[in-house]
């Protein structure tokens, strides 16, 4: 059976998109190519008609620790990537808009006339409409990351599922870029990725899913219809949680 005549298993999602899968084979920056297949597929969920919000990272532009190795301030640097967040926001939102899905742009740091300042109720009411938000310049706060940002907004939202698109195929036991014997896992605990020290998300985002029982899924974007496969309840990558948390909750969203 394809994934388009399924049902969809999640009302409503918070998909974290890497910001250095944006690059596509450029060194930097962002190649319209990847934004228009990421338009394609995030319109595949809400024709199906999924909720979706969005957090995109920076790391195709700016990272605030790899500007303070260059001898930046390390919060002048976290402000540059929480800013990098939010023009990958705006060229996501051009891709969407382009592609006739209506979106808007939240961003946790105001920015009058460029794009709306975050409000949680604006952005569930706008959900509820089945419009794309994307929250932009991360929690607004520096030393943290977008995978932070993703489960927070995630939370905020009451999203069902929180899912970090990246560029490997899930979370082994240990970097698959640096280590050729890493094990790929279909599941594993909150705790079981905190003891490990598994470094796909960073810890404090896996704290808070765990506190607040946010399922969270690990997968590569770069694998098309994998996305769509997940929504309908399909096993791609690695989920993290308890089985037995949100994603048996009902909402009436
Ligand atoms: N145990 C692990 N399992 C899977 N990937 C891991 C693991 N440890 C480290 N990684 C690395 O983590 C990377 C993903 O994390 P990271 O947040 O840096 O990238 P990203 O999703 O592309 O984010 P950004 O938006 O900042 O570009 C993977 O590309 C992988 O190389
Ligand atoms: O809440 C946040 C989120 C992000 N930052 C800074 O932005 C860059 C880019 O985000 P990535 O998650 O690495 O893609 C990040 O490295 C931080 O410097 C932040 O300060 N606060």
């Amino acid at each position: 059976m394809s994934s388009q005549s399924r049902d969809k298993k999640y009302k409503r999602i918070l998909l974290k998109l890497s910001g250095e899968a944006l690059m596509g084979g450029l060194g930097f920056g962002i190649d319209p190519k990847v934004l228009d297949r990421m338009a394609l597929e995030v319109g595949q969920l809400v024709g199906i008609g999924v909720q979706v919000g969005l957090v995109v990272g920076g790391g195709n532009l700016f990272r605030g620790a790899a500007l303070q190795t260059a001898g930046l301030d390390r919060v002048t640097g976290d402000h540059m990537g929480m800013l990098a967040t939010v023009m990958n926001a705006l060229a996501l939102r051009d891709a969407l808009e382009r592609s006739n899905i209506k979106s808007s742009v939240m961003s946790a740091i105001p920015m009058s006339g460029v794009v709306d300042h975050y409000d949680r109720r604006k952005a569930i009411r706008a959900l509820s409409r089945g419009e794309v938000v994307i929250f932009a310049a991360g929690t607004g706060n520096p030393f943290f990351t977008t995978d932070s940002a993703a489960c927070l907004r995630g939370i905020e939202v009451d999203a069902d599922l929180v899912l970090k698109a990246t560029k490997v195929d899930g979370v082994y036991s240990a970097d698959p870029m640096r280590d050729p014997d890493a094990v790929k896992y279909d599941y594993l605990s909150y705790d079981e990725v905190l003891d490990k020290k598994l470094e796909v998300m960073d810890l404090t985002a896996i704290c808070l899913c765990r506190d607040h029982k946010m399922p969270l899924r690990v997968f590569a974007m770069e694998q098309q219809g994998a996305l769509l496969n997940i929504v309908v309840g399909g096993e791609e990558g690695t989920l993290v949680g308890a089985s037995a948390t949100r994603e048996e909750k009902r909402h009436d969203k």
